[in-house]
């Protein structure tokens, strides 16, 4: 178990493999439990309840900033995609995480991305999400391998914002027995509900005060599910109301918490998940209902 008390820690920021190896290798020698929290960076509170999660189940938490080019679709916001790097620093050492692996993108894929080795994830990497953004989670399953075999953590922490990301990571893992737990964290919410999110950022003042209706919609579905309403009404009352709030619905969908299949009459834990357009970002969110 992890010891309850700890210096207040600095952080120490690599952005070599063999520089993080040594820092783990000596924690681990020293008999210390890592956590390990992968970002995108443009840290928010939701990231830094991940690495609270990560303080509390380990000795040392380390987390990395990579923005993955495999995981981006041609048009998507690679290059856009908000760069932080002081700030995240400042809060990731404020919050107490140990380390930082920042690798460049040559670090990451030293022959580049084309002929590198790839993992995939059948059956739920195509849907919902992967339907929209096709090798989307190819990309982030080569990457959480890769930087799961980089750091060997004890735990890894995932936001359940990013659910099906969450459900693919844990085939991942199962499916090639990494020696890893998986946990995944609440979503953190602004307090009109928007779940937190680094694409937020895109939003205009008009947008941002729309956005909070895709959560509404969600809460709005799973009421309907638990009165009874059929799941494909219930789908195309929430999708009719995503629109009339001013999003453009990607999709709405009900599906089985446990793989994301398409929920049956017999079901009972559920999730509705949703994508939504708004000005420049593409907002997620979901909601879990349970019927019984
Ligand atoms: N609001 C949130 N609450 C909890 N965890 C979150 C939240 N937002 C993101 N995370 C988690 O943080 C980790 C890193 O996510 P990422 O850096 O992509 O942040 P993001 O805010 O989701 O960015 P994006 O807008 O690109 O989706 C992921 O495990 C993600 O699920
Ligand atoms: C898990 C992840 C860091 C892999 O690039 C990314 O998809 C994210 O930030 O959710
Ligand atoms: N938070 C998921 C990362 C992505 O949208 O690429």
């Amino acid at each position: 178990m992890p010891s309850t008390a700890h210096a207040p820690s600095s952080l120490i920021q690599v952005e070599r493999v063999a520089e993080l190896r040594a820092q783990v290798r000596a924690w681990r020698a020293a008999g210390e439990r890592i956590a390990f929290v992968p970002t995108m960076g443009n840290l928010h509170a939701g990231h830094l309840s991940l690495v609270r999660e990560g303080r509390a189940r380990a000795d040392r938490v380390v987390a990395s900033i990579f923005v993955n080019p495999l995981q981006f679709g041609p048009g998507e916001d690679l290059d856009a995609y908000p760069r932080t790097l002081e700030a995240d620093r400042r809060q990731l050492g404020e919050t107490g995480c140990d380390l930082l692996f920042t690798p460049s993108v040559r670090e990451i894929y030293p022959r580049g991305q084309d002929t590198h080795a790839r993992v995939e994830v059948p059956g739920i990497s195509d849907i919902l999400c992967g339907a929209s953004r096709p090798g989307h989670f190819v990309g982030v399953a080569t990457v959480v391998c890769k930087l799961l075999n980089m750091v060997q953590p004890d735990v890894a922490l995932f936001g359940e914002k990013d659910f099906q990301q969450l459900l693919v990571i844990r085939r991942l893992v199962e499916d090639l027995a990494l020696p890893v737990e998986v946990v995944g964290v609440p979503t953190a919410r602004e307090s009109d509900d928007l779940a937190m999110s680094s694409r937020n950022g895109y939003l205009t003042p008009e947008e941002r005060g729309l956005a909070p209706a895709l959560y509404q919609v969600l809460k709005t579905t799973a009421e309907a599910l638990r009165a009874g309403e059929p799941v494909e009404r219930a789908e195309q009352t929430g999708l009719n109301a995503l629109a009339a709030a001013g999003l453009r619905p990607d999709y709405l969908s009900v599906r089985r918490a446990e793989d994301l299949a398409p929920a049956g009459p017999e079901d009972r834990a559920l999730v509705i998940l949703a994508a939504a357009y708004l000005g420049r970002a593409r907002l997620i969110d979901n909601r879990r209902v349970n019927l019984d």
